[in-house]
């Protein structure tokens, strides 16, 4: 997959809008700089007439120029092996990618490419997420995972036993990525597109697991807190250890107790419990 790259150079106020306008013609990755904004998007998402049109539309007004470019190809298996690894958590699990040699020691392996996904167990929330899911019997529980990036979360709690696990992410990088983890580690389940007000997922969940941010996770709370049976636990992380206490307050109110909590880094994470 060949992916355009657009530097544009714009007046700042106009980035906003153009980071929006250009999201709902199929781009899918921006990065603000000095003078403007790279805007990426997958080759053959690519349409030039609706692009020239939003150019067209801010040429002036936000004194746009323009630089187009093919990204080069990346050997994303070069990039891996510099970049990426593997590693352990605890004796729990060992996170490795395919050209990694496996090791059998480990009670569980996981097998992520991440590509340009997030999570590969090196950031302390999704090292701290599966830590804490090493803490929760997943054996036969149907399980949730909220904004599953590479999928990462999710394959653990199917080695965990799991009988049912869900997956969503609001990006379809992730999406495809999880995808070819899943494939990868044997989960049958599909990730999907979306938020989770747009999945809508059906019926109660044993675990919720969201590692995402702190807005995405206080205007969520109630939704994980309904989706949960009486005694299901939510684990949560992607945040600071600073804000534990406003996240603690958004759940208690639902019924969402806290049971564990730590911190790494300074980010934190925690296990919840619904109780009637
Ligand atoms: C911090 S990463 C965590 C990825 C993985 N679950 C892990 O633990 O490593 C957060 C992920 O949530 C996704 N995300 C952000 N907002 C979201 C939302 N409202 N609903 C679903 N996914 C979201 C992002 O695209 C990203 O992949």
């Amino acid at each position: 997959m060949d992916y355009l790259e657009f530097k544009i150079k714009c007046l700042e106020q106009f980035r906003e809008i153009l980071i929006a306008e250009l999201s709902m013609i199929g781009f899918n990755s921006f990065l603000e700089t000095e003078e403007g904004i790279d805007a990426y998007t997958l080759e053959s998402d690519f349409d030039r007439t609706a692009f020239d049109e939003v150019m067209d539309q801010y040429k002036v007004d936000a004194e746009i120029t323009l630089e187009e470019g093919i990204m080069p190809k990346v050997n994303w298996n070069e990039e891996w092996e510099k970049n990426y690894d593997p590693i352990a958590v605890d004796d729990l699990v060992y996170v490795r990618a395919s050209f990694h040699p496996s090791k059998p020691e480990f009670k569980h392996e996981i097998v992520i490419n991440p590509k340009m996904s997030f999570g590969t167990g090196h950031h302390a929330t999704t090292f701290q997420m599966l830590r804490n899911q090493g803490q929760i019997d997943h054996q036969g529980k149907r399980v949730l995972d909220v904004g599953s990036g590479t999928g990462i979360l999710a394959v653990m709690a199917h080695l965990l036993g799991a009988s049912e696990v869900e997956a969503f992410d609001i990006d379809d990088w992730c999406v495809d990525n999880g995808n070819e983890n899943f494939d990868l580690n044997g989960l049958t389940t599909r990730m999907e597109l979306g938020t989770i007000r747009e999945v809508n997922p059906k019926g109660e969940f044993d675990i919720v697991l969201a590692n995402i941010n702190k807005n995405v996770l206080l205007d969520e709370m109630n939704i994980y807190g309904d989706l949960l049976k009486n005694d299901g636990f939510l684990l949560l992380s992607g945040f600071y250890t600073q804000d534990i206490e406003d996240l603690n307050e958004c759940a208690t109110p639902l019924g969402l107790e806290l049971i564990a909590q730590q911190s790494k880094d300074n980010w934190a994470a925690l296990i919840l419990q619904k109780k009637a």
